[in-house]
């Protein structure tokens, strides 16, 4: 596939975090490409490494994570030309050749909204500066591209609530606020990191078919961390599974849904309630727990949860499989497929 049909292509991200002077590994050798105007939904048990993957990416981490990568490449569009953006190499996680990525090209918009905005700056104001920021746009103008957007997302009386403060929204118009500063500077690829979690399910569904509408009206990518399974049935053409900072599966939503391979999404799919099937469907709990991240042996992390697991599967490296168009499986069962790692 072309770079002009992969937006973001990433090899290899290792991702550690120093603490007490001992090194954790979160991130492990994760690869996926991204489709340029489709949406990748991201899924997985609660601490396997969505978040870090992807605050990796936009280099939003702090001095003690040590991030390694054969290669993060942005591929951006630039009429019909495509300019490659090699992020892995990008020195300064906040210099100006990440400043000038961070909004215009790529953004990412966080679960809980009061995190995201300052209390004590108007609403308008915060979702202005990335545009005063990027462009030589007056205050005035930046004003008006503020209350368009507003109107687009859905803010009823944007003229009045521009100069409002945070706490005079409700959650969902507060989201929007949070949507209305990544979208402001128009980027092409958009990381959501469980951008409804914190709403009630109204809300949510609004919310969602509004980052729908853009990937499918204005050819948006989406990264969409979730760990609604209903959500990802209706966002999703692809999906990553993660498992203690692995890629464990990766394949289209038919490849998932109807072709499921690992044994970790197997009991996954099992666990959580997915639109579409029977509503007698019997929620299992996965058996075991996450191992720790510090305590690591050799072989498939996933071995002493996993219903078929062999002695080869506690041992060396587990390597990825190809076992169809796209279809990827960290897993001995299909180790007769090709090896793609
Ligand atoms: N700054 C940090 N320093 C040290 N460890 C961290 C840091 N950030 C995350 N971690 C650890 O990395 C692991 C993965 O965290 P991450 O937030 O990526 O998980 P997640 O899959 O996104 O989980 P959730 O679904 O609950 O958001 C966790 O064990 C977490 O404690």
């Amino acid at each position: 596939m072309e770079n002009k049909d992969i937006i973001l292509d990433v090899k290899n991200l290792n991702t550690s975090f120093i603490s007490d002077q001992k090194k954790v590994d979160i991130v492990k050798s994760v690869s996926f490409q991204l489709k340029r105007g489709t949406t990748l939904a991201v899924v997985g048990e609660s601490g396997c490494g969505k978040s870090v993957t992807m605050n990796s990416i936009m280099r939003f981490l702090g001095n003690n994570a040590q991030i390694t990568s054969d290669k993060i490449q942005y591929n951006a569009l630039q009429g019909e030309k495509v300019v490659e953006y090699q992020i892995g190499a990008i020195k300064k996680a906040n210099g100006p050749e990440m400043r000038a990525l961070r909004g215009p090209e790529l953004s990412m918009i966080f679960q809980d909204p009061m995190s995201s905005l300052n209390p004590v700056y108007k609403v308008g104001d915060q979702v202005a500066e990335g545009l005063l920021q990027h462009t030589k746009l007056s205050k005035k103008e930046a004003r008006q591209k503020v209350l368009e957007l507003f109107r687009k997302l859905g803010i009823p009386d944007p003229e009045s609530r521009i100069d409002c403060y945070p706490h005079q929204f409700s959650g969902g118009m507060k989201q929007r606020v949070v949507i209305a500063i990544a979208m402001i500077c128009n980027p092409e690829l958009i990381i959501c990191d469980e951008p409804t979690t914190a709403l009630d399910v109204t809300i949510q569904a609004q919310i969602m078919e509004l980052l729908k509408g853009l990937q499918v009206n204005e050819g948006k990518s989406i990264i969409l961390i979730t760990h609604n399974m209903g959500l990802v049935a209706e966002m999703a053409d692809e999906i990553c599974v993660m498992y203690m900072g692995r890629v464990v599966e990766f394949g289209s939503l038919e490849d998932l849904f109807d072709r499921t391979a690992h044994p970790y999404t197997k009991a996954l799919l099992r666990s959580v309630p997915v639109l579409g099937l029977a509503d007698d469907q019997q929620l299992e709990t996965i058996p075991g727990i996450t191992p720790n991240p510090a305590d690591l042996k050799e072989g498939c992390e996933f071995a002493n949860r996993c219903p078929d697991c062999s002695e080869e599967c506690r041992k060396g490296k587990i390597p990825a499989f190809e076992i169809s168009k796209g279809h990827r499986v960290r897993c001995l069962q299909y180790s007769n497929f090709p090896e793609v790692d």
